[in-house]
Parts: structure tokens; sequence; C-alpha cells
């Protein structure tokens, strides 16, 4: 079934996490997210507190990385940025997960740190998004991927930063949706440009999306392309 209007919004992390981010387009970003009611807006760390302030009388939250975007951070770092943002005003954390670590073999380390996190987030009342980068992984690193994040306390799994050679597939989707238990969600992130590739992903299983081109995917009348 297509979602209306409010519904595809909902599920959308309005995004800008560009390194040449000005606070300007922050301000721009927050009223259009409060405009289209978008979940949150997805902001580099340095304009958490400037955000929440943006959107102190909304419905939006604000959703910030740790760990952005390449996750080899030790664990103290990774938690204290968490910790930072979190006391700014953040309600989510997509943070990377230490893809350095796991391609070692180094599972219980990557476990360990994630659930650090989501137990930080948790009691802060916010949710954890672990990014696993999807375009550095085969097939059956995704599946251990996905149970680990699961295993450790993660709400989301999600695909993609944005800054790696690819974006989310809907293979990706895929795979994730059977390898994770019904109650972790999913978001799909990374170079969904388009309408029509919005509403595939979610077809696929995934329950939230991340894009910097939010306000393209709620056009009803584009040329459909994935
Ligand atoms: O986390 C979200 C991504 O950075 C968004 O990627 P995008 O800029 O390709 O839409």
């Amino acid at each position: 079934m297509i979602p209306s209007f409010t519904d595809l919004a909902s599920r959308i992390d309005h995004t800008l996490l560009r390194p040449d981010a000005t606070r300007s387009q922050i301000v721009q970003l927050c009223a259009e997210a409060a405009s289209a009611q978008f979940a949150t807006v997805c902001v580099p760390p340095c304009y958490v507190r400037f955000a929440a302030d943006e959107l102190r009388e909304t419905s939006v939250l604000v959703c910030t990385v740790v760990g952005f975007p390449l996750g080899y951070q030790i664990t103290k770092v990774k938690f204290f940025e968490a910790h930072q943002a979190l006391t700014d005003g953040a309600k989510e954390l997509d943070m990377v997960m230490n893809i350095a670590a796991f391609k070692s073999g180094r599972l219980e380390e990557v476990e360990e740190e994630i659930g650090q996190l989501a137990e930080l987030c948790h009691f802060k009342n916010a949710l954890l998004k672990v990014i696993i980068e999807t375009a550095l992984l085969n097939e059956e690193e995704i599946v251990t991927a996905c149970k680990l994040c699961a295993s450790a306390g993660a709400d989301f799994v999600k695909t993609s930063t944005g800054f790696a050679s690819r974006g989310a597939s809907l293979a990706d989707i895929e795979l994730m949706r059977r390898s994770l238990p019904s109650n972790i969600r999913i978001k799909a992130a990374g170079g969904i440009r388009t309408r029509v590739a919005a509403l595939a992903l979610l077809a696929a299983g995934a329950d939230r999306l991340g894009s910097s081109n939010s306000l393209a995917l709620l056009e009803e009348n584009e040329t459909p392309a994935l």
C-alpha cells in the first residue's frame, strides 16, 4: 500500500551531513522538517544543540551521527560523542559500526561497543541506529552484522553512511529483513533520490529512510527511476 504524504514523511530522516553544511542551511533544514513533519533532522554533531533549539516547539526530533563516517574510533571516543549528543538534545543516534574490528573477526568487541551505546541511549530515552555500511560487506557479513546488532540491543540497523561507494539497495534491505528479528527496525540510506526508490525500499522492509534529498521523495509527479 502506498503511504500517505504524512505517513511517508514520518518515516524520513531529513539529512544534511555534508562537511560544508552551514548554520543557515541547518535553519532551512529544520524549517523544512517542521513543515513536512519529517521524523527527524539528521545533522552533524556540532549542530545538535542548535537544531534542538530550532525545533523545540515541533514534534520533529534531532538525530545525529557517532563515529561517522568510518566507524573506527575507539569505544571511549564514541561513547563520549554519544553522551555529548544526547546531552545536547539528540533523541536518535546513527552510529557507525567498527567495520575494521568486524572485518578482523573481533565480533565480541564490536558487539560490546554497540551494547554500551545502546544502554546509554535507552537510559536517556533515545534510539540507537547502527550503520553497518553494506557497500563494504558481503552477504554473509551483512547477516552476521545484523545478528550482532540485534543481540547488542540496537533499535535499528542502517545500511549506509552515504559516504561509501554505494548506498542502500533493495537486495540489502531484503537480506537484512530476513536476518533480523521483527522488533529490530531497518533504516535505508545513501543515494535515495526519488519517490519510486523510497517506496520500493519501504516495500522491501525498510522502516525509516535517510536522505539528503527528502523533499523530492514527497513529490508525487516524478519520472519513475531507481
Ligand atoms: O545518513 C544518511 C546519509 O548521509 C544520506 O545519504 P545521501 O546524502 O546520499 O542522501
